[in-house]
């Protein structure tokens, strides 16, 4: 569960100072799909990157599972229990190493044991058969390179992961496939998810509850099924639908009927 209290996030001093985050509230139930929607500079990524211990500065209060974060440093415990994804599956991927040193570091980091195993399964877990295992990532594509990760997200068995735009960098048959794989993977895991996107129809098809951002604020929530019915109120959340129009549903029924 992770529960969020009049977040706040400012960056630069004096004249310069921006709010990029202004008293956002929202609370994600365990085993649920939270979607953050807004347009670019909208803050979710910051809100998304305050929760995974990336900006110090932050003031409110984070609740990850009942314990409350500090600014500094936090327990071994819940680094692994909160993992991330994030948009641009090459820059986030180290060059030079192989699939399995990078499934396997963060195994070594939290001092796992059977490392081989778990890489062998992490890979089979989101699609890649084990001839990836010792591949660079650039001989992968856009969406093999996502899906390696999400394996290393998920080889520390975190009950929480925080996205943020993991399909924007990918066509629009590829995002569909990887959207598929992150609802499947929840599924079977029992995962908690805070996804992050500019996509209000992306967000439709992998959350159950959303809130829409602007300028820092929480303009609206709603449920998926309000979204789908088209009962979303705020001029800006329309807006942010008709934008969204370039995913469409029909194309993730379809790659996911071809799996
Ligand atoms: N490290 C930083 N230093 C200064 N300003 C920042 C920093 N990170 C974000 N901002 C500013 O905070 C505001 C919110 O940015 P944020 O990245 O959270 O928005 P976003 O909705 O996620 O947009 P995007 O999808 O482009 O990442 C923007 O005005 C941005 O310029």
């Amino acid at each position: 569960m992770i529960e969020v209290r009049g977040l706040t996030v400012t960056f630069g001093q004096g004249a310069s100072t921006v709010r990029a985050v202004d008293g956002v509230s929202f609370t994600v139930p365990t085993g649920a799909a939270f979607g953050l929607v807004g347009e670019s500079g909208s803050g979710k990524s910051t809100v998304l990157r305050a929760i995974a211990g990336l900006i110090e500065d932050w003031s409110g209060e984070i609740r990850v599972d009942g314990t409350p974060l500090t600014r500094h440093g936090r327990p071994r415990a819940l680094r692994r229990a909160l993992q991330m994804v994030f948009q641009d599956p090459y820059g986030s991927l180290h060059p030079r190493h192989t699939i399995d040193r990078i499934l396997s570091e963060p195994c070594r980091i939290h001092r796992l044991d059977r490392i081989g195993e778990r890489v062998e399964a992490s890979l089979r877990e989101v699609g890649l058969g084990p001839a990836f295992r010792y591949r660079y990532p650039h001989q992968l594509s856009g969406g093999q390179r996502q899906r390696v990760a999400i394996a290393r997200a998920l080889i520390l068995e975190p009950g929480i992961v925080l996205l943020d735009e993991p399909t924007s960098a990918l066509d629009v048959s590829v995002q569909a496939e990887i959207l598929n794989l992150l609802v499947d993977l929840r599924r079977r895991r029992g995962l908690t998810y805070l996804f992050v996107s500019h996509n209000l129809a992306v967000v439709g098809h992998v959350c159950d509850r959303l809130a829409v951002m602007r300028q820092g604020r929480i303009v609206e929530a709603a449920s998926a099924a309000e979204l789908a019915a088209g009962t979303l109120e705020h001029p800006y959340s329309r807006q942010l639908l008709a934008s969204s129009k370039g995913y469409s549903r029909e194309a993730a029924r379809a790659a996911a009927t071809s799996a």
